[in-house]
């Protein structure tokens, strides 16, 4: 594999890219906006960084939401929407990609999620390219251990919405920030037939078998 090309150094600011698949909750005035623009002094300080941090995959499991939710960790900063430099991108070059990266400070953890990278042959060689510490993340277990974050963000933060039939953030007083994801995520599934079902699970028992040799746990997937 080729050498890492780039170090972590700093570069010019751009605008950050907006949160996808998250609905927008409404701008309250007030003491609150007194505290949005603390905020962008705060964002103007710190540099852009490569992610240390990469959601890979798999497409539609739950990518949207881990990014989500564990960005409201205090020392986890991520890009809004998809990217996609690994797979579409990658001729634009490492320095258009850093330019799409929120500023962080000392400390902080930049992220981004693009699970199309794990159908992407090429994706591995060119982010160990870029870094060989990044780390890659496929959504099944406990990321904030894997990251090495404090466990800052936990069931505390979350209730069961029952229209949506998934877990929401809790919205603390005063802040303007998304309790459910977007309409595009948490859709009403068809009635999918028992048999089909059965077919299905035939057909991955012994890819899921596999996979749990290989990471040395039982998901109980079958
Ligand atoms: N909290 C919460 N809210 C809404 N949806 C949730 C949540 N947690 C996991 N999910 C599941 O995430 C599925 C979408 O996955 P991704 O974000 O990885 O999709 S994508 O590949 O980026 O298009 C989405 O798939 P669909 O149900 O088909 O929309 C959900 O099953």
């Amino acid at each position: 594999l080729p050498r890492p090309v780039y170090d972590q150094q700093s570069n010019s600011q751009t605008r950050l890219t907006s949160s996808d698949g998250i609905a927008p909750s409404p701008r309250r005035l007030g003491a609150h906006d007194a505290h949005d623009a603390n905020m962008s002094i705060a964002n103007s300080f710190g540099s852009k960084k490569f992610p240390q941090a990469i959601i890979i995959g798999v497409k539609k499991g739950g990518t949207r939401a881990l990014l989500e939710f564990l960005r409201i960790h205090p020392d986890v900063r991520a890009v809004g929407s998809e990217p996609h430099f690994f797979d579409r991108f990658y001729d634009k070059g490492l320095e258009w990609y850093r330019n799409l990266m929120p500023r962080t400070l000392e400390g902080q953890i930049t992220m981004e999620k693009t699970p199309s990278y794990f159908i992407t042959k090429e994706a591995p060689r060119r982010v160990f390219s870029m870094s060989r510490h990044t780390k890659l993340i496929v959504v099944m277990g406990r990321v904030q251990d894997f990251l090495g974050l404090k466990r800052v963000v936990t069931d505390k933060h979350f209730y069961f919405n029952q229209t949506k039939g998934f877990p929401c953030l809790k919205k603390p007083e005063g802040s303007s920030r998304p309790r459910c994801l977007g309409k595009s995520k948490g859709r009403p599934h068809p009635q999918i037939p028992s048999e089909v079902l059965l077919r299905l699970r035939d057909f991955y028992r012994p890819f899921n078998l596999k996979l749990y040799q290989m990471t040395g746990h039982n998901f109980g997937w079958d």
